[in-house]
């Protein structure tokens, strides 16, 4: 799995892949890793894919008893204290402005501007370090976020098969799509300096 979040001026970029592998078995190409928790907040799934699909259900449950018991959105501070024992991001625009933690299987917690997770963030943070910078437009922040996980896709055989894209703002989050991985292997230099690499 390679997922990946990163804060800019224009709200917060979410990019995942969607391969699921038992050992050197690819067992999906369709993954969500992605969990839509509420029109503000996004989770990204990494690690034992049943762990993720039990922990996106609590989650949900939990986001949605705080609305009912304090009338208003969970905070992504506060969501991501639910997920402690997986390599997962919670993104969102809450009352502070955009943010993303870091939580991962050893409870650890980070709120930071930029994440990669999972087996393939190696091969997204050459590229995520490389291209990253506050002002990006937010063509080419998606743009980046994209070039990250197909990089990952590209060289990590636990990454792969197809990009899923989300950006939000202060009104939520929107999908921006889904891209198939092999195909971005041969799209031509994008609109954006520095696209998609050499045709091998
Ligand atoms: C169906 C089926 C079996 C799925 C097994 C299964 O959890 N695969 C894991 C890798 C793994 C993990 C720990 C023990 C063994 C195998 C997997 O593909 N995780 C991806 C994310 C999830 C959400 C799909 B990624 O982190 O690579």
């Amino acid at each position: 799995t390679t997922t990946l979040a990163f804060c800019f001026q224009g709200g917060v970029i979410v990019a995942v892949d969607s391969r699921a592998t038992a050992g050197s078995v690819v067992v999906s190409g369709t993954v969500k890793k992605v969990i839509e928790i509420n029109p503000y907040l996004l989770g990204t799934l990494a690690g034992t894919a049943a762990d993720c699909q039990y922990w996106e259900t609590y989650l949900g449950m939990h986001c949605r008893l705080h609305e009912l018991r304090n009338g208003e959105r969970i905070s992504v501070a506060a969501a991501s204290k639910y997920l402690s024992n997986l390599g997962t991001m919670i993104c969102g625009w809450d009352k502070t402005g955009p943010s993303v933690y870091y939580v991962d299987a050893d409870g650890t917690r980070l709120k930071g501007g930029l994440f990669s997770v999972g087996s393939g963030s190696t091969h997204a943070y050459g590229v995520l370090d490389q291209g990253y910078r506050w002002d990006l437009t937010v063509a080419e922040a998606c743009e980046l976020g994209r070039r990250s996980i197909y990089a990952a896709g590209h060289r990590d055989a636990y990454s792969g098969n197809s990009c899923n894209l989300y950006h939000i703002q202060e009104d939520g989050w929107r999908f921006v799509g889904n891209y198939d991985i092999s195909t971005m292997h041969y799209e031509g230099p994008g609109d954006v300096p520095g696209s998609l690499g050499a045709p091998y």
